[in-house]
């Protein structure tokens, strides 16, 4: 069983039009780095391609997807459908449940393999995910820059650096007033893999 500290601290973002919380210890050093091992390993990857302004482009990172239910998830011109959770999976979405006192359906798993691999400019609004969406996101491995900008006000910018074992939530209007995206890096660096949680009803 994954351990985590019963309560772990969280630091909200206090963004204007943004609900978001940073938790950046939520497992041990420990226990993430054997989690991202066997995601690694254990994880179905598949590599969509996605149509962007009619040209097919392979995305850039590979994914999975999970889920306690059969709902497929569709974004991007791709549809995705989930795979049962792993006992690693049920794991951590038990303790995501309970520190973000949600009951999430879905997991959608990236893995950047390195600083080519990134997540472009994006909120994660698609219908099916309801109005003002909860979504937490778990990160493993090498940590990355997680960007953020406000729809309309081009002065609102923030971005943080997603820690090995940390989790970000988000929700409230979020989705609606900002993008996300975590950008390519020149540098040489290692995987990381994340997962979003997402309410499909
Ligand atoms: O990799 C991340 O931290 C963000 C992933 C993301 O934004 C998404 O899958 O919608
Ligand atoms: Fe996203």
């Amino acid at each position: 069983m994954i351990r985590n500290n019963k309560k772990p601290q969280g630091f909200p973002l206090h963004l204007p039009d943004a609900d978001i919380t940073y938790y950046p210890n939520f497992i041990s050093h420990t226990e993430a780095s054997a989690i991202f091992e066997t995601l690694k390993e254990e994880t179905p990857w598949q590599q969509d391609d996605i149509k962007v302004f009619g040209k097919v482009y392979a995305q850039p990172r590979l994914t999975a997807l999970y889920g306690t239910n059969q709902k497929s998830y569709k974004y991007s011109n791709i549809e995705m459908i989930p795979h049962p959770l792993t006992t690693t999976l049920a794991n951590l979405k038990q303790l995501v449940d309970e520190t973000c006192h949600a009951d999430f359906t879905t997991l959608l798993l990236n893995y950047y393999r390195d600083g080519k691999d990134s997540n472009g400019w994006h909120a994660d609004n698609e219908k099916e995910l309801g109005n003002n969406p909860i979504i937490a996101s778990l990160s493993f491995g090498q940590e990355r820059f997680f960007h953020l900008k406000h729809r309309t006000d081009k002065t609102l910018k923030h971005k943080l650096l997603l820690q090995h074992g940390s989790l970000l939530l988000m929700k409230g209007e979020t989705q609606h007033r900002w993008l996300h995206q975590i950008p390519k890096t020149a540098k040489e660096i290692q995987g990381r893999i994340n997962i979003t949680f997402r309410i499909i009803a």
